[in-house]
């Protein structure tokens, strides 16, 4: 190296490798920290699917796509798995606004077919067959090299067993991520065995789709039996702990100690906005109080360490999102996905100084 390009770290000051969140929906950042007074399904329904409509119009889409890109960087996210929403060129809008601010991303067009209560907002099952194709052409023809499309069923009880399938499908013929919600909250639970009385199980009605593989990501898995994860185990599927979610939305509390011991592979997701923060260190933070909730209400549990955490949300994250063979740790031949922090300021994004994702510095942000 040339002197001149060698900086110093100052006092106080390390690397860590770059946060991954598993699980957000970059659609909902404008009302995150806001409307959490109900349980998930009533939530979808009154604040959840109107505000995801209106990213139609695409200046509101770029305003508030730019805003969670720019705030998820600068807390340190250097890998994002994004829901959008059902509007395909809103969402290649965000895949391009990911790549422009330099974040690692898998970008998600949502798909969903059934919807009784905004009536509007949801396609027919052809129109989401075409649009997804649209979406994955769309997006791999940028040639981003950061940012791929996800294959993205917003969960069983939007999707209909027709869509499910053609999704499995085209995953799978196009080797792509598969990302959706799994167990959430028990009336969800309790509705998809009515509605797909077939599958013994919520995990059996993904798996029947094909939708279970080494490239899924499934979020939240509160009520998963120990079948059911022997079944994510077999699949090579993981999990997206979602704890301040599970909080907010009062869904449940995922037993992450279980899952580990399942082997299931397993990152932390902020679930942005039914988790109120956009920061995976809030994530860390509410997995800590989690499973220190878990362990007051069962002394033979131990909570999580501080290490297991930090490593669920770096390594475990990128594991969970099979992009461990680019970033998650310093090894050898993946990436600089890294963060600069500085410990003069106690625990927040004030202690992230720099960001870098694939060795370019992406915090501070510069004009060009
Ligand atoms: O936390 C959640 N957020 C969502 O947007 C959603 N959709 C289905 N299930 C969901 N859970
Ligand atoms: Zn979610």
């Amino acid at each position: 190296f040339n002197p001149s390009d060698v900086i110093q770290l100052g006092q106080h000051e390390f690397f860590m490798p770059g946060l991954v969140d598993t699980h957000i929906h970059a659609s909902q950042y404008s009302y995150a920290g806001t409307a959490l007074n109900m349980p998930l399904l009533q939530w979808l329904n009154t604040y959840t699917f109107p505000v995801e409509s209106q990213f139609k119009d695409l200046d509101f889409a770029c305003k508030v796509y730019k805003q969670v890109v720019k705030r998820t960087l600068r807390n340190g996210t250097t890998t994002a798995c994004y829901f959008a929403t059902i509007h395909t060129d809103a969402s290649l809008l965000l895949g391009q606004i990911a790549h422009d601010f330099g974040q690692r991303a898998l970008v998600g067009k949502v798909c969903m077919d059934i919807n009784n209560s905004v009536k509007h907002y949801k396609e027919t099952c052809q129109e989401s067959q075409e649009e997804t194709y649209r979406f994955i052409a769309e997006l791999l023809n940028k040639k981003y090299p950061l940012v791929k499309p996800v294959i993205t069923p917003r969960f069983a009880l939007s999707c209909t067993g027709t869509l499910l399938g053609q999704l499995g499908a085209i995953a799978k013929n196009n080797n792509l991520h598969i990302q959706s919600h799994i167990s959430e909250n028990p009336e969800e639970v309790r509705l998809v065995k009515q509605l797909f009385p077939d599958s013994e199980t919520y995990t059996d009605v993904y798996h029947k789709y094909n939708l279970l593989t080494d490239k899924t990501v499934m979020a939240h898995g509160c009520y998963l039996s120990d079948e059911e994860l022997a079944l994510f185990k077999e699949t090579g599927a993981s999990l997206s702990h979602c704890p301040n979610s599970n909080i907010s939305l009062c869904s449940g509390v995922l037993n992450v100690r279980n899952v580990l011991k399942h082997n299931v592979k397993l990152g932390l997701g902020t679930d942005v906005a039914g988790g109120y923060s956009a920061s995976v260190l809030d994530a860390v933070r509410r997995a800590l109080d989690s499973s220190k909730f878990l362990a007051i209400q069962d002394p033979d549990l131990d909570p999580l360490t501080f290490e297991e955490t930090f490593r669920l949300a770096t390594l475990g994250g990128s594991q969970a999102l099979s992009l461990d063979d680019q970033t998650g740790n310093f090894e050898v031949g993946k990436d600089f996905d890294a963060l600069r922090v500085n410990t003069c300021v106690a625990g927040d994004d004030r202690n992230i100084v720099e960001v870098f994702v694939a060795g370019r510095r992406v915090v501070p942000f510069t004009d060009s």
